[in-house]
């Protein structure tokens, strides 16, 4: 496992070829999992291991990636605590009771992992059946976690979460904190039973300016990646937004080994902005998946030359794989990843 081109890259040693994995590679995109999610809601689908296992091993099959991951959302360890949510299709988690105030704080009690068997079960049903494929584990970040249960679902300009934030940063630091051990707890699980690398998504943290990310929400995040590391140092950590161009070195120093570039900024600005110490995933913009294969292969090469030019690179693509992609022109990206040697375009 040790060899396998994911953890080589994430080390920063550059394999011959670039690994490559996709978020959201499970889902709804692929026919095979539309057949076996039918009829079983979305939150009750991530609680049963066998069907983890099955959804978590429908993209590797099919494209050969370096990497599963793990079939979860974010909101898996908030439910299991007890806080009211469900994920609405098409539009995501929802809240029932949106958080305000102090008194909210009880209601989103800390996560044991007794709570959660069947996440250790699923993630060991799942190294079994991969063998020498990473897993990688992933949970929320303190700031995308909170704001779902501030806005009470998704939000375009996330104004009560930031509100929140600044008009009361005891109760907003309170509320972090209570989501960091959370979120690494969950992580912890998973690392526990067999997970060789984590992801923590921070997904909308970049709608922060440089200077609040670093003072309301970095600690928790580092608390979160901090987590990680005391249980299995060895364990690569990555940490990816979306429009954090201006946040990468601050998300980075919070702990991580890999930082996710969107697809707004080249590999190489991203790596010149971290220095040496880190290396890069990314970056293709998804939307690419729906244009022509010669357009989508000159796109593929541009961004292995890129990463290239970082430390370590794991090729993914800038955000999620979007509801209506055609399955091959995944296939088609993994394989034409695999035609590239990098010593060849370095
Ligand atoms: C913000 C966020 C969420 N969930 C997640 C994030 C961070 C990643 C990112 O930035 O996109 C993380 C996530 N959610 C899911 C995964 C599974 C693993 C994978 O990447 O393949 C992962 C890694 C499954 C899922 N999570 C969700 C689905 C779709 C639900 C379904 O299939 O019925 C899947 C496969 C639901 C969900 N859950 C969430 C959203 C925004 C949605 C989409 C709503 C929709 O468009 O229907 C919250």
């Amino acid at each position: 496992m040790r060899d396998a081109p994911l953890l080589a890259a994430a080390r920063r040693e550059q394999p011959a070829v670039a690994p490559v994995w996709f978020m959201r590679q499970a889902g709804r995109s692929l026919p095979e999992y539309r057949r076996v999610r039918e009829g079983i809601a979305m939150l009750d689908s991530c609680r049963r291991p066998e069907l983890v296992t099955e959804i978590t091993l429908q993209p590797v099959r099919r494209y050969g990636v370096d990497a599963a991951i793990f079939f979860s959302d974010i909101v898996v360890p908030l439910k299991a605590v007890g806080v009211g949510l469900d994920i609405k299709p098409g539009i995501g988690p929802v809240i029932e009771q949106p958080f305000r105030t102090w008194a909210d704080l009880d209601r989103i009690p800390e996560l044991d992992p007794s709570m959660i068997p069947d996440i250790t079960e699923s993630v060991r049903l799942l190294t079994a059946e991969l063998g020498g494929t990473p897993l990688i584990g992933f949970a929320g970040a303190p700031f995308t976690l909170a704001s779902y249960l501030v806005e009470g679902g998704p939000s375009r300009d996330l104004a009560r979460t930031k509100a929140l934030m600044y008009a009361e940063p005891d109760l907003w630091r309170a509320l972090l904190d209570r989501l960091a051990q959370i979120s690494g707890a969950f992580l912890r699980v998973q690392v526990a039973a067999g997970a060789s690398a984590v992801q923590l998504f921070d997904s909308w943290v970049g709608a922060l300016p440089l200077a609040d990310y670093r003072s309301h929400v970095q600690p928790a995040s580092a608390a979160v990646l901090a987590a990680v590391k005391d249980l299995d140092p060895t364990v690569p950590r990555i940490h990816f937004g979306v429009q954090t161009g201006e946040l990468l070195p601050a998300m980075a120093e919070a702990g991580a080994d890999v930082v996710g570039v969107d697809f707004r900024l080249p590999l190489e600005e991203a790596s010149e902005r971290l220095g040496q110490r880190y290396a890069v995933q990314g970056n293709l913009d998804p939307a690419l998946l729906f244009a022509p294969h010669e357009v989508l292969r000159e796109r593929v090469r541009s961004t292995l030359l890129s990463g290239a030019l970082a430390p370590g690179h794991i090729f993914n693509l800038g955000h999620g794989v979007m509801p209506g992609t055609d399955p091959d022109a995944l296939k088609f990206v993994v394989d034409t990843i695999r035609s590239y040697k990098i010593a060849e375009y370095r």
